[in-house]
């Protein structure tokens, strides 16, 4: 199914979609979903959320802005699809996956020895003083303390807990180093830890069990 419903909110997935149980059952990645220039349009909506998030308009500009952003959605109703498929999540060239929802980062290890990505928190995701959300920090954690799970299980897994021990402010705009790794991997459990630093600095780490999915589970 590609057409979205009237409501333009969630799109069921059809037969050929990608997935069995949950999660994806096999990931169905991408370099060319959404076409050669994607990239930009999601660095585009990541700008947009910057703009927006401190932007104080005057009413007329927020009239003007309103029909703007109306148009702007009803051109993006048109070409919904399932989550198995979007360009977001799968394109696999792109910061995050493609993800506008994740803060963007780019990986430079995966592999045994786990994941080592530099993050780069935005305007957008401000929680206050100049410094990221909490929310925002264990967002990335999940993230790519699942991608180190994934890799260790050579499987799908899904977060059981998940702390983060906030241990100095994390700055916007600046990219950051995110290290996550399976400390202990027991059957179905990956003991997963993970760390956040500003140079030398530790802005977080992370404390987090990873649970791989059983064929068919939810
Ligand atoms: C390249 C592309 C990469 C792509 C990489 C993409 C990464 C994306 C990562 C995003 C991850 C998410 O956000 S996931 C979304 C947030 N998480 C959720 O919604 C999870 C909701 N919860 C669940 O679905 C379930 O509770 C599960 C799946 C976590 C576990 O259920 P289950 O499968 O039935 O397993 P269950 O028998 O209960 O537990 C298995 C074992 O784990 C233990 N266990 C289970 N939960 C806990 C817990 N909270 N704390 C301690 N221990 C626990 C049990 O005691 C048991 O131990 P023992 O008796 O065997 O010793």
């Amino acid at each position: 199914m590609t057409s979205s419903p009237e409501s333009g909110w969630a799109v069921p997935a059809d037969a050929d979609s990608p997935h069995e149980g949950g999660f994806r059952a096999r990931m169905d990645i991408t370099t060319d979903r959404g076409g050669p220039r994607y990239g930009e349009f999601s660095e585009e909506i990541r700008r947009l959320m910057d703009l927006a998030r401190y932007a104080c308009p005057t009413p007329e500009i927020t009239d003007e802005l309103i029909d703007q952003v109306r148009a702007l959605n009803k051109r993006l109703e048109d070409v919904q699809i399932d989550e198995w498929r979007s360009p977001a999540g799968t394109r696999i060239d792109l910061p995050a996956r493609g993800n506008i929802t994740l803060p963007p980062y780019e990986i430079s290890e995966g592999g045994p020895d786990g994941v080592v990505a530099s993050v780069t928190f935005r305007p957008f995701h401000l929680g206050g003083n100049d410094a990221a959300h909490g929310g925002h920090v264990a967002v990335a954690f999940d993230d790519l303390g699942g991608m180190a799970s994934a890799l260790a299980v050579q499987g799908i897994t899904r977060t059981a807990y998940l702390t983060v021990s906030y241990r100095s402010l994390t700055p916007l705009r600046t990219p950051l180093r995110m290290h996550t790794w399976v400390e202990n991997l027991d059957g179905r459990k990956a003991f997963v830890k993970g760390t956040l630093h500003d140079g030398d600095r530790l802005c977080a780490d992370l404390d987090a069990l990873f649970i791989a999915l059983k064929p068919g589970q939810p």
